[in-house]
């Protein structure tokens, strides 16, 4: 990148929306979040999530990714005393009105954590018990849906000779992916990926990677990485955070080769701070 090329100045900081052209999965509009202590891991989000893409979210440790994916499925609502104020548009409505169901919610709305966390139980059922949450299924139905949710999630033909054994035998990797199937197996429509790959091999990481483009064919999905390279590598969609705020957002390889925003630039070229 050529630095001394002159950063055009552009949309103030807090009226970032960033997309044209694609259908919108969230759109989040004014977004400030509080923590119990008080303090204010947000302020004033705009963005626009595409639907059927990855959007990946950067920054410094402390920035605001975390605190940001946590708001939109609600996970914060089951910590007492934290509260968004703002809007987050989930097929027409707005998700932080206190009415709305935050268990349905979290079905179409599905989060994997930064570290595996396989139910203690079988294989199968560490699918099975979700779907059994919000569906009927008979036998038959369930075993299929459990191929397809690991189908899915490119574990099926490692695990489908024991499925009876627990999901916590399995390596690091693997229960990354079973915790992925899990969340695909209630058939959501958006994935919420925090740090997948932080606890994982470079193999394994690999196979996530993958997994993302897969998925992104027919799933939203919003990942929080640290790592730069694995943002560039998967994302079709990056914003760039800065305490609490959402300094830039845009197409991946834009943000990445031509930053709108000096601070952007300072941070991707490894000169920040
Ligand atoms: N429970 C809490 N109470 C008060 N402040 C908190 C709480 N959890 C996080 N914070 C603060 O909110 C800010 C954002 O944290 P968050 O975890 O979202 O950052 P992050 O960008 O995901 O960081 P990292 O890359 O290190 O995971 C940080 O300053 C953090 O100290």
């Amino acid at each position: 990148m050529n630095i001394a090329t002159p950063i055009p100045q552009v949309q103030p900081r807090g009226n970032v929306t960033g997309i044209d052209n694609e259908r919108v999965a969230l759109a989040v509009r004014n977004l400030d979040f509080f923590y119990a202590n008080g303090f204010q891991g947000l302020k004033k989000i705009n963005l626009t999530i595409p639907e059927r893409k990855a959007t990946a979210f950067i920054g410094p440790s402390g920035c605001g990714k975390s605190t940001l994916l946590r708001t939109l499925n609600r996970m914060y609502s089951l910590y007492p005393g934290q509260r968004a104020e703002g809007e987050i548009v989930f097929e027409g409505r707005n998700i932080l009105q206190p009415h709305e169901d935050v268990n349905l919610l979290r079905a179409s709305i599905g989060m994997v954590f930064q570290k595996p966390t396989p139910f203690p139980m079988t294989i199968y059922d560490n699918i099975a018990f979700g779907v059994r949450l919000y569906e009927n299924l008979g036998r038959a139905e369930m075993d299929e849906r459990v191929e397809w949710a690991l189908s899915k999630a490119a574990l099926w033909t490692e695990v489908k000779d024991k499925l009876g054994q627990s999901g916590l035998s399995l390596s690091g990797g693997q229960q990354q992916r079973l915790c992925i199937a899990r969340s695909v197996a209630v058939k959501p429509s958006i994935l919420l990926l925090d740090e997948p790959t932080s606890a994982l091999d470079p193999i394994s990481t690999g196979k996530v990677e993958e997994l993302v483009h897969e998925l992104k064919r027919e799933y939203t999905i919003a990942i929080v990485t640290h790592n730069m390279q694995q943002a560039a590598r998967v994302s079709d969609y990056t914003a760039y955070m800065y305490l609490g705020e959402l300094i830039e957002f845009g197409a991946t390889e834009e943000l990445f080769f031509k930053p709108k925003r000096k601070e952007t630039e300072d941070y991707i070229t490894g000169r920040f701070g």
